[in-house]
Parts: C-alpha cells; structure tokens; sequence
C-alpha cells in the first residue's frame, strides 16, 4: 500500500520517520571500564548502513561496556519508545545487525567483573615506556595462544568502527593463518596485579617475498615464471604458499623461516588515549619485534590512513637519524656531468643520491621501498633551506651558481622522477602541458607535506633534546592540534604500486582509506 492509498500523505510518513530515526554513530557509546570518559565510534556504516541511521526508537542508548583487560564487551541497549511493529514497519533489529560485528560473549549479559582477569598480558613483553607518571607495556603473542585469540576476538569489535575500512580479522585457532598472525598489546600497567588496562593493539601478518638469498626451490620458481606474475601467483594462493615452500624445501625448519615480509594489518589506539605519543610507541614495539628475524626481508602497512602515514613517517625518521649516521650523512650530489642530464627518459637518479647507499641502507633497516626512498627525499630536502626551496629561483637549473638553488634544482628532478614512474599509469592519459602541470602539482604538494613533517621532526627533536628520553625513539610528543597539512595522495602499499595524484575512492570502498589506480 502506498501513501496514497493509505491515506497518509508523504510529508507526513516523513515527518514519522524522521521522528523515530537516530543517527547511528551518536546512540552508540563506549565505557571503558575504571574509565569516567566515554568515546564515541567513528563508523557505523558498515553496521548500520552508509546513513548511519537506526530506525524506530526514540530515546535510543546501545552501550558498549568494555573490560580494561581485554575489551571484553557488555551489551546494552535501552530507550524510552519503540515504534509498535504492528504499524507494519520494523524497527532495526539492533541485537541483529551487531551479531557479525560484536563477539557472542557481549549478548550473554556477563557481569564485566564476574569472571577472574588474568594478572598478565599473553606472550612476551616487547617494550615498555614512562609517559606523565603512567608506566606502559607492549605485548605480542601469536593469535593461536587462547587468551590472545580472545583479545583479538574482542579488539575486532572495534576495527570497523574506528579504521575506515577495517574488516574483522578471524585468524585464531587457524593451525597456519594463526602462526602468521601476530596480536601486539599496548598496556597502561597500574602497578598492582591484574591491573592492567588495554589501551591499543596492532595486528600484522606474515607473508611470503621474493627471495633474496640462494634457495634452490626458489630460484627455479623464480625462473619458471617472472616475477610479478610469480608474485600474483602467490599472493593469490594466501595460506597455502607457505606450507607448499616447506615441503618443497626440507631444509626449512618452519615455514616462517622462508624469506618473508612482515605487514602492519591493523592499528589502533583507543579514543581517550590518542595523540599522547601512544600511536609512535606502539608502533616502534612493532617496527622493532617484526624487523629482528633475519628471514623479514621488509616490514610493510596494509592500506595506511593519512594519521598512520604521518605517525610513521614522524617515526621513522626520529629513528633513522637518530641511529644511521649513514641516512644522515645522505645529501644531494650536484657535480653530475651534463652528459647525464641531456635526456628526461634517463634522470640519473642514482648518482643524485647516490643509489649503492640507499639500497643498503634499506635492506639494513628493512623499510619497504617506497616508504624508505620518501625518507630519503625528506632527509635530503632537510638541508635546502625553506627559502631555496622554491620554483621561481631555478631558471639556470644545473648552471645555477647558488649552491642552494642547484641542490634544489637535482633535488627537484630526482623527486619528479620517482613521482613519475609512480603515477604514470595515470599522467600518460594526458597530454604534453597537462601532463606537466599534473606532475609539477603533485610534486608541490609533496614538498609542502615534507616540509610540514620536517618542522615536526625538528620540533619533536627538540622536545626528545629537552626532556633527556634518552631510550624512547619517539617518546613525549605533546598533544598539539593536529592540522591536515598534505593534500597530496600518499599511500603504500606492498609494492609501491599506488596512486599519488589526489583521486580519492569513493564510499563503500574496501580498502577505505586511500586511491589505488590498479
Ligand atoms: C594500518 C592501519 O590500521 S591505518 C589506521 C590507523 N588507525 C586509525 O586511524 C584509528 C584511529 N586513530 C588512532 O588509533 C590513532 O589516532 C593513530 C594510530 C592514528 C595515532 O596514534 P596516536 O597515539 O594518536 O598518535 P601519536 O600521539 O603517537 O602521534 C604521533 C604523530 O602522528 C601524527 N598523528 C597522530 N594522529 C594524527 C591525526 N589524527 N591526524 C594527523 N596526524 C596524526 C602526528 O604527526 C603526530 O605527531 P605530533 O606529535 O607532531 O603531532
């Protein structure tokens, strides 16, 4: 029946059901237990619908009571009117649309305090930093471990509603997919026992690379196929490429002793306990326990959002120049002979920066490619002054007899290349001036964004300098008002193969964060 059968005209249905719908993200509300400050989601769409709106209640509540230890989560929902279902329209079954989202234990009404909470974190202690007085501890543990398998089950709850396109992960109990999967534990330890207090984690998985040493299975595969095509093959079969190795190669012990890299799945700290330097230590826990094993080849971040891509660029240059003097002593050659600049195909990048440097200082801190040659772009942009860094200054280009102004000038076109290669897919659908003016805009952007996060290395190395944090990397930022500096698209992806150009996706994307031209 429609309106106009009913009798009810459209503006007044609207009206009803406008006065029977609640904005999703707003009636849900998370308590940490021991905690006054409650936080709200970011997302519900994924639970609720992209309109993040819940039909057929008025005075609606869902509270999410977590449990300090290990986010155990507590149901409850409440309101103060329902719309009677005998109008012929349901109200949202609530219970329904969190049943995929919430662990079982949530709908059984435990008390929080019930069972007994173990007095220690599962697996080993990785880390540990003072922060205002707060003692805090990181903890990692291979998800088949039980008490870690239940943390996990209980820290996905919250992926989708605070990583824009985070899915749940279901790795635990999985013989092979639970080995490759590692659960790492921010704490806020308190001081007594069983007073620990979860306040963020991370996941990352194994998975297999390209060799890089002699293996002999390896290279025949290698030779059978190329490489990318090999690469696909591999990625394609997941779980299984790395039990096959291990057949295939008895000399392996285990099948995470086959050349791999290590990848940053998820990570999140909780709302209350954000911009408090809590994302950088976390983070170099987890740069420092996935790199030891001599088989990680590279440590790589699956779909990074824009907050990650800063916190780990700030990151890893607080720690690069702090312990690489030979990150350090990179700089910009400007003595190249002409002979090598007379062609645009063939920029020599790698005697700008001198490539041999940059490979093993890669390979020895396992940074993945792209991430570590936007490293060293930033590095060497450090010493060009802010005033030399501008486009009006280079119309001698090489010839330039300001040293300042022909570093920048290499500096420029080292940068431009590499931002080529990366986003050609994309600049070869334009023509000639189009195709320049694109480049020449993404390279300004990217300058802009360096020269935003060299202020804030600077800065936090003045901090680290003043407060003597001799043995946190990245301890004691302060909370500053974070302001959304870079507008250009930064992404990383496993191989570099990703959009820089600024095409955002669109709602409803997976990945949810970044574009990627594939
Ligand atoms: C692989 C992935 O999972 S990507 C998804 C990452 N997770 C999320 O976005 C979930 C919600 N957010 C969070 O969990 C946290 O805010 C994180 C992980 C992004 C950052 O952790 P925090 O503890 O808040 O960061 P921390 O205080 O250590 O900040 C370190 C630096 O990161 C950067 N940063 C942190 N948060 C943000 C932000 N929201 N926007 C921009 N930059 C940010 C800043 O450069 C900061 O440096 P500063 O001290 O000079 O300001």
């Amino acid at each position: 029946m429609d309106a106009e059968d009913s009798g009810v005209d459209s503006e007044t249905i609207e009206e009803q059901v406008a006065e029977w719908s609640s904005n999703s993200n707003e009636c849900l509300t998370f308590h940490l237990e021991g905690h006054d400050e409650t936080f709200k989601p970011a997302f519900t769409y994924p639970i609720f619908g992209e309109e993040e709106s819940i039909f057929g209640y008025q005075g609606l509540a869902i509270d999410v009571r977590l449990r300090n230890f290990d986010l155990q989560p507590k149901l409850e929902v409440t309101w103060d009117e329902k719309f009677p279902s005998s109008a012929g329209v349901e109200p949202t079954d609530i219970k329904a649309a969190l049943e995929d989202f919430l662990p079982e234990c949530a709908f059984a009404g435990i008390d929080l305090t019930e069972s007994d909470v173990p007095t220690q974190p599962p697996g080993e202690l990785t880390h540990s930093y003072t922060k205002d007085g707060g003692k805090y501890e990181v903890w990692v543990s291979d998800v088949n471990e039980g008490l870690a398998g239940r943390i996990l089950a209980n820290a996905q709850a919250l992926v989708p509603m605070f990583i824009e396109g985070g899915t749940i992960v279901d790795a635990a109990g999985d013989k092979t997919q639970g080995a490759r999967w590692k659960l790492h534990l921010l704490y806020e330890c308190r001081g007594t026992t069983a007073s620990y207090s979860l306040i963020g984690f991370g996941t990352s998985y194994r998975i297999f690379t390209l060799p890089d040493r002699k293996d002999p299975l390896l290279e025949h595969m290698a030779l059978l196929q190329s490489p990318e095509k090999m690469r696909q093959q591999l990625l394609s079969r997941g779980a299984d490429v790395f039990p096959t190795l291990l057949n295939d190669s008895p000399h392996l012990e285990s099948f995470l002793d086959t050349p791999s890299r290590e990848r940053i799945s998820q990570f999140l700290i909780l709302p209350p306990y954000q911009g408090s330097s809590h994302g950088s230590q976390l983070y170099h826990a987890m740069y420092t326990h996935l790199t030891i094993s001599p088989s990680v080849l590279e440590l790589t971040v699956e779909d990074p959002n824009e907050a990650f891509d800063d916190l780990r660029d700030l990151s890893d240059l607080l720690r690069l120049r702090k312990t690489s003097p030979e990150f350090c002593a990179l700089r910009v050659n400007t003595n190249i002979h002409s002979d090598h600049l007379k062609s645009t195909a063939h920029i020599p990048t790698h005697l700008i920066v001198p490539l041999d440097v940059r490979e093993r200082i890669r390979k020895e801190t396992k940074l993945q490619s792209r991430q570590f040659d936007r490293l060293v772009e930033i590095q060497t942009l450090s010493f060009i002054p802010p005033t030399h860094r501008s486009k009006a200054r280079l119309t001698k280009k090489e010839h330039s007899t300001n040293e300042q102004d022909k570093t920048y000038w290499f500096w420029r076109l080292y940068v431009k290349q590499r931002l080529y290669i990366f986003n050609r897919d994309v600049l070869i659908q334009v023509e000639g001036d189009e195709r320049a003016k694109a480049l020449d805009s993404a390279f300004e952007s990217v300058v802009q964004g360096y020269s935003a996060m060299l202020e804030r290395v600077l800065k936090a190395e003045e901090r680290l300098q003043r407060d003597g944090e001799e043995g946190n990397v990245n301890g004691g930022a302060a909370v500053e008002k974070r302001v959304r500096k870079r507008k250009v698209v930064e992404e990383d992806d496993e191989d570099g193969e990703d959009e820089e150009m600024g095409m955002e996706n669109g709602p409803g994307k997976t990945n949810g964060k970044k574009a990627r031209v594939e």
